[in-house]
């Protein structure tokens, strides 16, 4: 039996970016981020040598999906480099890497043991951690209506066939994976979560993993909002990652220490101006069909380009409506949140006409102007870059307005031959937490 007093449960939330998509990624815009109620937990055992396993191996686990497992062994890099891990093959199963695992270990391994005084590899000891996501990342498959009723749905296939519903998986995995290995080598006088000093760590070190896995420097709203929740956010200077060496060449471990570390991180982070007022509730719908964020980025940069004074001033008026929304959620507002709702879509709609990027496609506008038309639908978006995959929503917070928007959506999808679907997921303002261990709750699966 793995020893669960020295386990650690970390888990982080989702995101929807409700205003300021394209804006965000300038730092002279801010955006309003919201964590979501679906968390992807990341839960650690250390590993007993009775159980066979090679001295210096790190196991991860995702058991909701097929196959996936992933072991790696550890060595050492010399010349403050760090540590790099290396895939081993299972021999068993078929060999599939996880860059996203693979690069958060070698980041948060590499920090671990090049904090001064210089910590040796021995800190580092063999452990499973495993990954536990909230079943509304992924859409419902034939294959898992069996089994409603799980907290943690096995989806019956591998993660790369799973359909995702956008709602920040890798962010809210390499946060919540930086967060658990933290917790479980280093001690608390070293690191913490419910300290500033440890959330701001976590956030640093999860940007710069992040950012690698991805081959990009986003704004980074989606792993701000997973360590801090729902903030008005103000991007760091993407300058801040982009001379780090590659893991496992000389020189990375210290200079993932000496980035992480550094008093140069400029994103802002504001709580103060961000809650939901009681009596609303923040919803998702998920439409089937995807959209490719980052040629849309390109056409919105390309048009910002040549037409830099309109452009300008149609982002500081998505700001502006950004922060009247973010105060009118706050204190419950119905008649402000519309409103201001109303000019976000009419602005982005404007971007993206004007841009080429389909940002609110007339499919959406169509099922938005309905949405809106419902009793008790404060307002909608489309959220984040836009497309055609998904609609946030603020809604009254009882029965009948959440009855009467999943019976439209029904409704809605066979008159327009879409699937559009209402998730169980709800806006929240808290970010990554160290959970208790409360027994079997950790050990469904
Ligand atoms: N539950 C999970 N278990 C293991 N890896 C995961 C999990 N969820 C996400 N990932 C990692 O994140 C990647 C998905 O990232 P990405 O395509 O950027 O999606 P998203 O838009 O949801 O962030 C997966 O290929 C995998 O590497
Ligand atoms: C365009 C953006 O400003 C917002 C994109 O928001 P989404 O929520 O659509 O993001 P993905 O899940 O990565 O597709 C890009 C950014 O800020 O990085």
């Amino acid at each position: 039996m793995p020893d669960h007093k020295k386990s650690s449960v970390v888990s982080a939330p989702g995101k929807v970016l409700l205003a300021g998509g394209y804006i965000v990624l300038d730092r002279d815009y801010s955006g309003l981020v919201f964590g979501l109620s679906a968390r992807i937990n990341v839960v650690s055992h250390p590993i007993q040598p009775t159980q066979g396993v090679h001295l210096t191996e790190i196991v991860v686990e995702s058991p909701q999906f097929d196959d996936d497992s992933w072991v790696y062994g550890y060595t050492p890099v010399g010349d403050h480099g760090g540590v790099k891990v290396t895939q081993l093959d299972p021999g068993t199963k078929p060999f599939k890497p996880n860059h996203f695992v693979e690069t958060t270990l070698n980041y948060v391994l590499s920090y671990i043991v090049s904090l001064p005084p210089k910590q040796t590899l021995s800190a580092i000891t063999p452990a499973k951690f495993t990954i536990l996501a909230d079943n509304d990342y992924y859409s419902t498959t034939a294959t898992t209506t069996f089994t409603p009723q799980r907290r943690f749905r096995h989806l019956g296939q591998t993660i790369s066939k799973a359909n995702k519903t956008g709602l920040g998986s890798s962010a809210a995995l390499v946060t919540s994976l930086t967060g658990c290995l933290l917790s479980h080598y280093l001690p608390p006088s070293v690191f913490s979560l419910s300290t500033p000093a440890g959330r701001a760590t976590l956030h640093n070190l999860s940007q710069a993993a992040h950012c690698a896995a991805q081959g990009k420097i986003g704004s980074g709203f989606d792993v701000a909002s997973a360590v801090y929740g729902s903030c008005i956010y103000r991007r760091f200077s993407p300058a801040l990652l982009s001379s780090l060496p590659a893991p496992g060449t000389k020189g990375f471990g210290e200079a993932v220490v000496e980035t992480v570390n550094s008093p140069s991180w400029d994103q802002e982070i504001n709580k103060e101006e961000t809650d939901l007022a009681k009596g609303l509730k923040i919803r998702m719908v998920d439409v089937t069909g995807g959209t490719a964020t980052v040629s849309m980025v390109k056409l919105v940069n390309a048009w910002r380009e040549k037409n830099r004074e309109e452009a300008d001033g149609l982002f500081a008026e998505v700001e502006e409506k950004m922060k009247v929304l973010a105060g009118a959620l706050k204190n419950g507002d119905e008649a402000v949140i519309r409103k201001a709702m109303g000019e976000v879509r009419r602005l982005m709609k404007k971007m993206g006409e004007q841009s080429g990027a389909e940002i609110e496609p007339n499919s959406q506008t169509k099922m938005l102007d309905e949405l809106e038309g419902l009793e008790g639908v404060v307002g909608s978006v489309v959220p984040g870059a836009g497309g055609y995959d998904a609609a946030a929503l603020v809604i009254r917070d009882d029965e009948g307005t959440v009855g009467r928007v999943a019976r439209f959506l029904e409704e809605y999808s066979q008159r327009e031959g879409v699937k559009a679907r209402l998730l169980d997921v709800l806006g929240e303002v808290e970010g990554a937490r160290l959970e208790s261990w409360d027994g079997e709750r950790w050990e469904e699966l």
